[in-house]
């Protein structure tokens, strides 16, 4: 059975860490080799700036400039790219407040089709948080940030141990970011 995506009523206010970005500033890639957010070929190549927010709440705007490779129907974006999009800008967000964190659930409403050509501006807000739990949701906008609304997401991100990784990750990707191969013995022993 589907599990509510809705914010629970006791949920807290999820403000930005103390040692996150702030507003204005342009997020750093998650890695060198991230499909969301790296400078690649064949990555959706986000580019993502912390926003303000009224409530003091963690908030992201990102640019995705929409290509020919990324075609489904003829001349518009495929659908799940902007699912791929609403991972990124949420996941993004949700790291602004603690982390590691993964998606456990994502819903995208696809409200407006979406041609190639054109700049998606997305936003992303972490709505509040429950122990684990982390309540997001986000907006795609065509041309500007206060464009038309294309799409539509909410999600359910779960803060989890570095363990994770250890555990499930390609161990030649964790060596390359420094993990030394007993570590991950360790963990999977
Ligand atoms: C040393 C190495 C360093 C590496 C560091 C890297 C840092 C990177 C930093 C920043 C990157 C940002 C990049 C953004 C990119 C986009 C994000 C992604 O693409 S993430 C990939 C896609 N997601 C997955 O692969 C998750 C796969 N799923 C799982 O691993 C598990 O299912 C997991 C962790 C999500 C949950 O498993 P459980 O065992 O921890 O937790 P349980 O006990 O099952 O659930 C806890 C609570 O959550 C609810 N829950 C769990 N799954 C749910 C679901 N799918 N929908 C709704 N509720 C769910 C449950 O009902 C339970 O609720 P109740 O406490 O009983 O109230």
């Amino acid at each position: 059975m589907a599990v509510s995506l809705d914010l629970p009523a006791d949920a807290a206010l999820a403000e930005r860490h103390e040692k996150a970005p702030a507003v204005g500033e342009r997020l750093p890639v998650h890695s060198a080799v991230c499909f969301g957010c790296a400078d690649i070929p064949h990555g959706l190549r986000l580019a993502s700036w912390v926003a303000d927010d009224e409530a003091g709440a963690a908030v992201v705007t990102s640019r995705m400039e929409l290509r020919p490779d990324q075609q489904g129907a003829p001349g518009l974006l495929h659908g799940g790219l902007l699912t791929s999009a609403f991972d990124e800008v949420l996941g993004s967000v949700v790291a602004l407040v603690t982390r590691p964190c993964v998606t456990a659930r994502l819903e995208t409403d696809f409200r407006r089709p979406m041609p190639i050509g054109r700049t998606l501006w997305l936003r992303g807000r972490v709505d509040g948080r429950r122990g684990r739990k982390l309540y997001v949701s986000g907006t795609a906008h065509l041309d500007d940030e206060h464009g038309p609304v294309v799409g539509t997401a909410k999600a359910l991100f779960l803060k989890v141990e570095m363990e994770h990784f250890l555990k499930n990750s390609r161990p030649e990707d964790l060596e390359a970011l420094g993990v030394s191969p007993e570590q991950i013995r360790a963990a999977r022993s």
